[in-house]
């Protein structure tokens, strides 16, 4: 899927080879263009840099369009991925958005977040109310995974009024797996969103909703502490998410590995949590996960017959990170949920299965693996599990630990709180 807009250059000379792109974003107006030049940086986990940015007028002197209504705000999450979030903005985003925006752009709010909970306290103290009078909100976030889901729980925690508009989001990949930008831009150049900020084309985001027993605690400070979750009217906790609800092997990778040492290894902390997890050092098999696990199915839960399990996961994104292709028949923001499933397996096994996922999503023809459409999945512990770490839920990296006879339900929700921005009016 080629954007006509971006373009990579690769016929400079050897030392700049392939690192070059430049991206054509046209003005909010009609009567100009900017073209952005960037190189991207060696390593591709990091940002590009903004080599130039120049601007065209164009010969149409009609407007087509004016976005002076929406109000704008910025999201930094200077914790996100290598923490290069505020460096990005000020040396890359600011200027582009000076050009694009030239007489409103001083006018765009900037929130730089101070702890953990400043993505959540914002959008419910800021966003929600004024989406919730019917103001037109755009809301550029440049975060991981974890941003939008604070952005979308926020938005979710209460009843929205007839006036309420969904913000519309440009999602700027600065996180570390960044599951949901990059499975709505699967097979595209990489642009770091940047080609998003002149678009005012969107999507509904699909989100699902996870209902937990009581007594289900958040797990925060690198599970030092553990929270009560907000919670719907039969007093049950509950967290929306976008990307992906799992249990076992996926789950407990992500909880081990969310520690601050680990996340100096950027992308590579999943892979050494997954390899001290599959191969536990008194040399026995990865845990086999005790529970009963159903899927919704044509409005019936269906138990599954294993009564042990591995890797258990409901994902609403093709793509968990960008070449880490969970569910291969996910296409952007199409709002289908999928399984992905194997039962208990040697380390080895597990880290074959796994590895056909980085080959586009072949793990899913191996016989091992269930992949199906579903329309929810519950998991109900049963007393099965003493310990709590075998109890630990993933839900777009947050971690909850359920009770020893607790559960979690999980459904597509049909509530759509956020609009992304998406360009060409693809998604
Ligand atoms: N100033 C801050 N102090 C403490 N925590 C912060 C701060 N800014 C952001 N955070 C937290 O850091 C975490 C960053 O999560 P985020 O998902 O954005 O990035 P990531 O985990 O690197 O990426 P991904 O989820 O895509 O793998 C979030 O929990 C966020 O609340």
């Amino acid at each position: 899927m080629a954007d006509p807009n971006v373009q990579s250059d690769k016929s400079t000379g050897d030392d700049k080879k392939g690192r070059e792109l430049t991206i054509v974003l046209p003005g909010p107006d009609g009567t100009f263009e900017a073209v952005a030049h960037l190189e991207h940086n060696e390593d591709v986990a990091q940002p590009p840099r903004l080599v130039k940015i120049s601007k065209h007028l164009l010969d149409s002197s009609t407007p087509t369009s004016d976005d002076r209504e929406r109000e704008t705000h910025i999201i930094i999450s200077t914790a996100s991925g290598h923490r290069t979030a505020s460096h990005f903005f000020k040396e890359c985003v600011d200027p582009i958005l000076a050009t694009l925006y030239p007489s409103t752009h001083e006018t765009f709010t900037i929130h730089t977040t101070q702890s953990a909970s400043s993505v959540l306290e914002l959008t419910n103290t800021v966003l929600f109310p004024k989406a919730d009078e019917g103001k037109p909100l755009r809301v550029i976030l440049l975060s991981g995974d974890g941003g939008i889901i604070d952005v979308v729980n926020g938005l979710s925690s209460r009843p929205t009024s007839t006036a309420y508009i969904p913000p519309q989001v440009i999602l700027l990949p600065l996180g570390t797996a960044n599951a949901l930008y990059h499975s709505i831009n699967v097979g595209k150049e990489n642009t770091w969103g940047l080609n998003a900020l002149a678009s005012t084309a969107s999507h509904p985001l699909p989100i699902f909703t996870a209902t937990f027993s009581p007594g289900a605690r958040l797990l925060v400070d690198e599970a030092r502490s553990a929270e009560p979750l907000a919670t719907n009217s039969l007093g049950h906790g509950v967290l929306h998410g976008a990307v992906v609800c799992s249990w076992g092997m996926h789950a407990s990778l992500v909880a081990d590995s969310d520690t601050t040492e680990y996340r100096k290894f950027g992308l590579d902390r999943f892979k050494m949590a997954a390899k001290d997890a599959l191969y536990p050092a008194d040399g026995s098999l990865p845990h086999a996960y005790k529970a009963r696990v159903s899927v919704l199915k044509n409005n019936a839960w269906l138990p599954l017959q294993e009564k042990e399990h591995l890797y258990t996961l409901a994902t609403l994104v093709s793509n968990l990170e960008q070449p880490f292709c969970i569910s291969p028949a996910s296409k952007p923001l199409d709002g289908s949920m999928h399984l992905v499933y194997f039962g208990p397996t040697s380390g080895d096994d597990a880290m074959r299965i796994m590895g056909l996922a980085y080959q586009g999503g072949k793990h899913v023809s191996d016989p091992a693996v269930r992949y199906e459409a579903i329309d929810g999945l519950r998991i109900e512990f049963q007393g099965g599990e003493t310990e709590g770490r075998w109890r630990r839920i993933c839900i777009d990296g947050k971690i909850v630990r359920v009770e020893g006879d607790g559960w979690v339900e999980v459904r597509k929700e049909e509530r759509r709180v956020v609009d992304v921005v998406v360009v060409d009016g693809t998604a």
